[in-house]
């Protein structure tokens, strides 16, 4: 009775006393509420269904958590009290008729969690109640499978036994998520744990099998435990994590030495047991078992082994077994193997030594005389084999190492000769000459490796162009999964990239601008000057921006912005307005007139790197030379470039839109040069290095031979390429003057008018001068006429007049409207049924106003 009240004490742990003083119904409350706060499901849900819900303190957990106006109903065998916001009722979970109640609550609601804390009634032997709880807790799941909507939530409370396990395979079938854990607030003592599922599979079809105790839980063949295991590998010790085995519920065995002795299955035996005894327990006792303790094999060493099997190492096993089979020789109990056999087993048991204890042991033999004779023998063979495999395993592993080694020193030595770094009578030295076997530049072997092209194209050989002959399996393997996960990159970036054109317009405009301009990954060709597609590429490739100006369409606009700079007007050797507003930049105050020849490898130069040379003129060479200058490269800065985007983008739509109208594409280019600006401040500081003399082709072509120049790109993912353009380019240098002028040139920009006011200025300024041509045409006519010249000048300076006020009537101009004063109109305000601008007159007004007009026609008429 006292130990019974300390029991009943000792249950009044600190939850008991929190849960009073919340007010909760039960300590269990605080289960849930750690469970919640590891997985936060409850705030989650919307409708919520408690199995077992009596007392209800997981429902007053439920009803303060969710959120409001959340659908929460609660059931059980005993009555629960009722608890504010939920709906309970009295039932059990496993019939039909609960799960009628539950769905007349539920209508057409779908449970986002099911929670499940039900316990039968215990107390009867440990094996039958964890049965019955886990039988419970299948047909609380059978329940919650039909009311739980897709992803929703199970957390159920599992007794640990051997039928856990196959509860938590069936979470598993039906949940995305299946978590096993146990509350701080779960004692210790307790057997049980609890399941969070999450994610529900909500299957279409399931088997009802799949839920029926009868078949979820019926005994499969356990596979046979893994003795050898435990009694070789003592030190891997394994948690008893399935409880008692059934019909095994004593935790200390033990069983006499003889027992071991005759045993056929001697490492289960050493496996289950716990200690082997020699103590004579029958009245008439064991005559086995006494011989056993007088033989001299049994030594003091043996019998302490035999004390406790438990703590024993696999050398102290071994000793048991070996003990075992010399009692046996000498009770006649053991037949020795023919030769053939133990020599088979030699062959065959190759998995290691403790595969070698096995066979030694004869273990699982079926009759006592299945025993392998030779223990000492085939325990050094085996370990000679061991030593054997391991040395050849190690040895073609150097190998593999040399190989490699010697594939990289051969590869660098062709990139260093490549690089002239090497003279030819250096490689192969130790390979046996250029001719010799080995010979590291045989070119039959290059070519076989598939290499003599590229080399002889001046490619650099790379780490990714192995000779085929040198691959191994394994590499090849690696490959195949590099490929796969190559390409699952390529299409996520893919992906990605239409993401963000969907998105961002100017990412939608660069590629588009990228299209138009074909694939840029073109290797260097050189500097060709001939080719002007090249050119072309290049400037595009190089980031350029072709100017606003080409893109006008009405020919008549273009025409008359043309006249405010006539080109034709120029003479020789004089400067284009646009010229020479780029030359009239600060930066190029110190270039003077140069009267020298020009040099036109500088001009040459100029065009291939995107300066576009009129070499037919005489001005001086390095004016001209930039004097229509093409140069563009990508800009440095984040800020250049969506400086450019912006305005590519506007040429884009331009370009679309006229295009739609039938209209001709309009020209890029101005006399079969592209219309290109310089707006970055190193094409600008390029531009004046070139027309100051300050650089030749020479310097630039040496200038530009650089770690970029020759990379190769082939095979290598966009997402690659698109990230070594941004951040891996050469920084070209930028002097002051050339950032203070594009900077300049930018502010200018950005404070011209938009290109629709500079459409509507045109538009009137050639309005204005159709009007001027009309009016001459008229006065024309009018000086070949038969009137005085009074009159003829009075004709044109009113045909003058009206010319300067616009042509007439103006368009939109409100008439004012004359509204008599008086009668209905009299009085303050607006007059009725008059709408805009409107001036009230008396009659008097109205009289003197005809009488003056009637005046003035008499005396015309007079004269
Ligand atoms: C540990 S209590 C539940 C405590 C509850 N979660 C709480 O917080 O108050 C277990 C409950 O399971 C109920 N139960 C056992 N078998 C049941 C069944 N077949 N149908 C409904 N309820 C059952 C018992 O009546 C008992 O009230």
């Amino acid at each position: 009775m006292a130990i019974q009240k300390k029991n009943a004490k000792a249950r009044l742990d600190k939850y008991y006393y929190l849960a009073k003083e919340k007010g909760y119904r039960a300590r269990a409350a605080f289960k849930l509420i750690q469970l919640n706060k590891k997985y936060s499901f409850l705030q989650q849900s919307k409708c919520l269904i408690d199995l077992c819900a009596a007392p209800g303190s997981w429902l007053q957990v439920a009803a303060e958590t969710m959120p409001a106006k959340s659908l929460i109903v609660g059931v059980d065998l005993s009555p629960i009290k009722p608890i504010p916001k939920t709906i309970t009722f009295q039932d059990d979970i496993t019939t039909e008729r609960c799960r009628a109640t539950i769905r007349g609550h539920l209508k057409t609601w779908k449970a986002d969690t099911v929670i499940h804390d039900g316990a039968p009634n215990v107390g009867t032997a440990w094996v039958q109640d964890a049965f019955s709880q886990n039988d419970l807790v299948l047909a609380s799941l059978k329940l919650a499978t039909e009311f739980l909507a897709p992803g929703g939530n199970f957390v159920t409370k599992v007794f640990r036994s051997k039928d856990s396990a196959k509860l938590e395979w069936i979470f598993k079938q039906l949940f995305g998520r299946v978590e096993q854990t146990k509350p701080p607030s779960s004692r210790n003592v307790s057997a049980e744990t609890f399941y969070v599922c999450r994610g529900y599979k909500a299957p279409k079809h399931m088997d009802p099998r799949f839920l029926d105790s009868k078949y979820a839980f019926a005994e499969v063949e356990e596979a046979a435990v893994n003795m050898e295991a435990r009694v070789f590998n003592p030190e891997k010790k394994k948690r008893k994590r399935d409880g008692y085995e059934e019909g095994d519920y004593t935790q200390f065995k033990e069983v006499p030495a003889s027992e071991f002795v005759q045993t056929p299955d001697p490492i289960k035996m050493l496996g289950s047991v716990n200690k082997l005894h020699f103590r004579q327990e029958d009245a008439g006792g064991d005559i086995a078992l006494a011989a056993l303790d007088r033989l001299p094999e049994t030594t003091e060493e043996v019998r302490i082994c035999c004390q406790d099997l438990k703590v024993l190492g696999r050398k102290e096993f071994k000793l048991l077994l070996r003990w075992r089979l010399k009692a046996r020789d000498t009770f006649g109990l053991r037949q020795k193997k023919t030769e053939d056999t133990g020599a088979k087993s030699v062959t065959t048991t190759a998995k290691g030594a403790v595969d070698d204890m096995i066979a030694e042991a004869g273990a699982k033999e079926g009759e006592a005389g299945e025993e392998v004779a030779v223990l000492e023998s085939m325990d050094d063979e085996m370990r000679m084999q061991e030593e054997i495999r391991a040395m050849q395993d190690s040895q073609s592993k150097l190998k593999r190492k040399e190989r490699r080694r010697d594939n990289e020193r051969k590869q660098k030595e062709i990139t260093r000769m490549q690089m002239n770094m090497t003279v030819s009578s250096e490689i192969g030295l130790d390979a046996g000459g250029p001719m010799g076997d080995e010979g590291t530049f045989r070119l039959r072997d290059v070519d076989k490796a598939g290499i003599g092209r590229q080399i002889t194209r001046g490619r650099m050989y790379s780490e990714a162009e192995k000779p085929k002959e040198v691959e191994e399996s394994e590499e090849e393997e690696e490959d195949e999964e590099l490929d796969g996960l190559e390409r699952e990159l390529d299409a996520m970036y893919e992906k990605y990239q239409e993401g963000k054109e969907d998105r961002d317009a100017k990412a939608r405009a660069k590629r588009i601008r990228m299209e138009a301009n074909g694939d840029n990954d073109d290797e260097f060709e050189g500097f060709d000057g001939e080719d002007k597609g090249a050119e072309t590429d290049a400037s595009s490739d190089a980031g350029i921006v072709e100017d606003e100006s080409g893109d006008e369409t009405d020919e008549e606009e273009a025409e008359l912005l043309n006249q405010l700079a006539p080109k034709e007007n120029l003479k020789k050797g004089e400067l284009s307005g646009r010229a020479a507003s780029f030359f009239q930049q600060d930066i190029f105050a110190d270039i003077g007139g140069i009267e020298e020849e020009p040099d036109y490898e500088d001009v040459d130069l100029a065009r291939d790197s995107g300066v576009d040379v009129n070499s037919g003129s005489s001005a001086s060479p390095p004016l001209k030379a930039a004097e229509e200058v093409d140069i563009e490269e990508d800009s440095a800065d984040e800020e250049a470039e969506a400086e450019e985007s912006d305005i590519e983008e506007v040429v884009e739509a331009e370009e679309e839109a006229d295009w739609e109208e039938g209209t001709e594409k309009p020209t890029t280019e101005t006399e079969g040069r592209p219309n290109i600006d310089i707006i970055t401040a190193e094409a600008m500081t390029l531009a004046h290095a070139l027309a100051s003399g300050k650089i030749t082709r020479h310097q630039m072509e040496d200038d530009n031979f650089t770690k970029y120049s020759h990379r190769d790109v082939d095979g290598l993912p966009d997402w690659f390429l698109d990230d070594e353009g941004k951040h891996s380019r050469p920084a070209r240098p930028i002097s002051a003057a050339a950032a203070a002028a594009i900077k300049e040139k930018t502010r200018a920009l950005n404070a011209r008018p938009i290109k629709k006011v500079r459409e509507a200025k045109a538009r009137k300024i050639l309005r204005t001068a159709r009007r001027i041509e009309k009016l001459k045409k008229k006065s024309e006519g009018l000086a070949e006429g038969d009137e005085t010249e009074r009159d003829k000048a009075n004709s044109i300076s009113a045909l003058m007049a009206k010319a300067k006020k616009g042509g007439g009537k103006k368009k939109g101009k409100q008439e004012v409207k004359v509204v008599r004063a008086g009668g209905q109109n009299k009085g303050a305000g607006r007059p009725k049924g008059v709408k805009g601008k409107y001036k009230m007159v008396d009659s008097r007004l109205k009289k003197d106003v005809r009488a003056e007009k009637r005046l003035a026609k008499k005396t015309k008429g007079k004269r």
